[in-house]
């Protein structure tokens, strides 16, 4: 602390007691100049009150405190307390002592004499705030070091500077007119911020008041530091903002008395639940609620609220308006500074958008888009549940695959749209013939399932699938025009044939692949019997993709003869499968699976490069001008760059392309015609023959027919079977004039019989093949047949 502003009275006396030095303090308190009091004793200027004979000694005095009165200009005796201190330390001076004299409170009441005896400078040292007594010219008289620290100024500069220049610009005038209000009416009091001088800010609350020191007006005060108070101000400002401005609605409720009050929401709150604050405050939150709907939600909130504790759940409530949002809602307890909960802050998120928009996603992701019905996660999720069921309260239930049959016959020939009609259609027939809780679903192109549930019996549930056959084989009437569908349908019992969702839809689907092979538009249910069947077919496809490797696949050769020379020009090649246990299997068994399983594109090219074999076999045997025909499958036509795959390998065989030919079934062309149309000129332009399989038996239209760039058409045998017969008399006749009249060669097979040999010849058929002539021969029978030019007889 500086006390040197303070009225003590410092001076220094020789030994004998004779004033040698008066400083200005002395000057103020005694009211003498130093010239009117140097070279007086000590006790000329101060009457002690142990005053004795002969006169107390300096050096004496040095050891006790004394008191007395100082006399003062005019008379005055003011009462004092000295104290005298030998300065033996200063070499300059020995012998010398300082006297400190100090006023005491001896003529003011007791009480304050008391105070008068506090170490005030202490007290003020200790303040935990800043001190300051400022005089009327607006410096400092006094202060304590935590307002040097605070304007980071030292005691030497801090009394030289008008105390406006400590703080920022902009306070000075309000500064200057509380310290004027200050001295003008005893007190003032005010915020603001003290600059240090290197830029330090301090939020201080001043409280200040008028006083004198002697005559001196002046004023003291003390400044307390706020600045955490301010900044938590701030932070509380911000917070209160953000609640404010928050874009989720915000409600505090207050629990204090048991209840649970509104005491305060957001603007966000009023928006989304169209209520005001006014109209709410003072109101359980309650009341937005929908009676009897989300009641776990509404359980979990009283308990929490109870138990006093935080909960999060999604509910419905309803806006003022009387409309229904969906509510994210988060309800925290906030506790007091005891720790107690008082209040409880909910935060509400209007996630109505959200939800309808993630129910969307879900009925998406669980349905089929076209129909509507159920896809194949929901289908599985949903047969899950029906066969837990059955097995729980046994019960028996069924699971029906239908497969429409001519689908892509109608979307090749009906378009796309009429395609869409025809399934939606089945899928509204379909809901229709079951019950609310069975479930439809479409899980392919041209695939439905049904989950039937809870059924009587096996004779009632073959009468539930017969009608729902009968009901979707209804025509379909499409732009003014009738379409027949018809269905295929697989069945399966759970828990009588599985009582897992895997076990249940393989069984299904062996049932609809049995259904498909009867010939289509029937209905099979699952049986072991069946399952045998199946089993086999695994295992035919499991050995097959081993056999070509295996060598087990041999190519015959069915001649084909010229029926106007009777010369064999040319040979069908015909694939066989030696089978190591089951023997010769024929192709119908195993070309289907191959089709199935894709083996069939190594299987077609093995066949190729086989009969590329034969045909340079023969050419070294000097027969040069023979086709040999081979079956083309319809994957291996749709197979991306298959003429030009073709091309190299006929180029590595080194055989010509015109002594191949490729037979390609009716049906396979007529699926996409257009690409069709594209594969074979790609073949033709390779130089290589092409015939029509299976003539008759498809759909062909005369304007492909004319545009395909083929060499043969082939009357399938079924025609031939009965030429006696009228009507198979006049198409196999058709088809003949048909191909002559397309500048192409129609060749017959499967010519058994002297009769139907006659047939052809009578009604010009190019070529034919069949038992009457050979079946078809190995290889080496084949080339012994050509060498001896063996003939049909005429
Ligand atoms: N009833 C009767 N049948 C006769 C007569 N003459 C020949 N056949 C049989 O009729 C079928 C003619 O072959 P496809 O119509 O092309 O029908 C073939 C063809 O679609 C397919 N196939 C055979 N080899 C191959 C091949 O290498 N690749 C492809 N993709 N399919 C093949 O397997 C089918 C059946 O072939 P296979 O069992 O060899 O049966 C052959 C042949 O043995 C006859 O006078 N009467």
């Amino acid at each position: 602390m500086n006390l040197s502003p303070l009225p003590l009275a410092v001076f220094v006396v020789d030994a004998d007691g004779t004033i040698t030095s008066w400083n200005k303090a002395c000057e103020k308190l005694a009211g003498c100049t130093a010239a009117d009091i140097q070279g007086q004793r000590l006790d000329q200027i101060i009457d002690f009150d142990d005053i004795g004979e002969p006169p107390m000694s300096i050096a004496k005095r040095s050891e006790l405190d004394s008191t007395g009165y100082l006399r003062g200009a005019g008379g005055r005796r003011l009462p004092v307390r000295v104290t005298v201190a030998p300065q033996a330390l200063d070499p300059e001076q020995p012998d010398t002592y300082s006297v400190i004299v100090i006023p005491r409170a001896g003529l003011v009441a007791p009480r304050y004499a008391l105070i008068q005896d506090l170490p005030v400078g202490d007290i003020i040292e200790g303040l935990p705030c800043v001190f300051y007594v400022i005089d009327q010219s607006g410096h400092l008289l006094l202060w304590n070091r935590l307002l040097e620290e605070t304007l980071e100024m030292s005691s030497e500069e801090l009394p030289t500077t008008d105390v406006q220049y400590f703080f920022d610009e902009k306070d000075r005038a309000e500064i200057v007119s509380k310290i004027m209000e200050a001295f003008e009416n005893g007190h003032s009091s005010h915020e603001a911020e003290l600059i240090g001088r290197h830029g330090k800010r301090t939020s201080l609350l001043f409280h200040c008041a008028r006083t004198s020191v002697g005559d001196l007006p002046c004023i003291f005060g003390t400044g307390l530091d706020i600045t955490d108070r301010k900044q938590t101000e701030l932070g509380l400002r911000v917070r209160e903002r953000a609640i404010y401005s928050s874009v989720n609605a915000i409600v505090i409720t207050c629990c204090e008395n048991n209840d649970n009050i509104i005491e305060y929401v957001n603007p966000a709150f009023e928006q989304i639940t169209g209520y005001t604050l006014a109209e709410i405050k003072g109101r359980n939150p309650r009341f937005m609620r929908i009676e009897g709907c989300d009641v776990e939600e509404h359980r979990r909130i009283n308990e929490a609220i109870r138990k006093k504790e935080s909960v999060q759940v999604i509910l419905r409530n309803a806006r003022k308006n009387g409309e229904v949002f969906w509510n994210d809602l988060r309800i925290d307890p906030v506790s007091n500074i005891d720790g107690e909960v008082t209040h409880f802050v909910g935060v509400i998120n209007d996630v109505t958008e959200a939800r309808h928009y993630e129910r969307r996603l879900h009925h998406l992701a669980h349905h089929d888009p076209l129909t509507g019905l159920a896809n194949r996660t929901l289908l599985q999720d949903e047969l899950k549940f029906s066969i837990d069921f059955a097995v729980r309260n046994g019960v028996l239930g069924a699971l029906a695959f239908l497969d429409l049959d001519n689908f892509k016959h109608i979307n090749d020939n009906f378009g796309h749209d009429a395609g869409d009609v025809v399934l939606r259609d089945t899928a509204t027939r379909l809901k229709e013939s079951v019950r609310d809780n069975d479930t439809v679903a479409r899980v392919g192109g041209d695939e439905f399932v049904l989950v039937i549930n809870n059924q009587p019996g096996d004779e009632q549930l073959a009468d539930l699938i017969e009608r729902i056959r009968q009901r979707v084989n209804a025509p379909i009437r499409v732009a003014g025009r009738d379409i027949l569908p018809s269905t295929s349908i697989g069945v399966s019992r759970f828990p009588v044939d599985g009582d897992t969702v895997d076990r249940v839809m393989r069984a299904a689907d062996a049932a609809m692949y049995h259904a498909k092979t009867l010939g289509k538009n029937n209905c099979q249910f699952y049986s072991i019997e069946l399952n045998q069947a199946v089993h086999e077919h695994l295992m035919l496809e499991a050995s097959l993709s081993r056999a070509i490797g295996n060598r087990e696949m041999v190519l015959d050769y069915q001649p084909k003869v010229d029926l106007r020379t009777g010369k064999v020009v040319g040979a069908e090649a015909l694939v066989r499968w030696k089978h190591p246990e089951n023997g010769i299997v024929p192709p119908d068994k195993f070309i289907p699976v191959a089709e199935e399983t894709g083996l069939i594109v190594p299987l077609g090219e093995w066949v190729i490069i086989e009969a590329c074999g034969a045909l340079k076999a023969l050419a070294k045997l000097g027969i040069h001008d023979f086709v040999i025909s081979v079956n083309l499958s319809a994957r291996q036509l749709r197979q991306r760059q298959f003429a030009a795959h073709l091309a190299r390998t006929l180029k590595r065989q080194g055989v010509d392309p015109r002594n191949l030919e490729l037979e390609v079934t009716e049906s396979q062309l007529m699926d996409h015609p257009e690409e069709a149309m594209e594969a074979l000129a790609e073949l033709k332009a390779l130089g290589l023959r092409l015939s029509i399989d299976d003539f008759g038996t498809g759909y062909s239209s005369l304007s492909y027919l004319q545009k395909f760039p083929v060499d043969f058409i082939k009357i399938d045998r079924s025609f031939l079977g009965e030429v006696a017969h009228d009507s198979h008399a006049v198409i196999t006749r058709a088809i003949i004039a048909l191909g002559h009249n397309l500048k192409l060669k129609v060749i017959a097979e499967g010519v058994e019989t002297q009769e139907q040999l006659a047939f052809l010849r009578e009604h010009d058929c190019d070529q034919m093949q069949g038992y009457y002539f050979s079946p078809a021969l190995s290889q080496r029978s084949l080339e012994e047949m050509v060498c001896s030019d063996a003939r049909l007889p005429s």
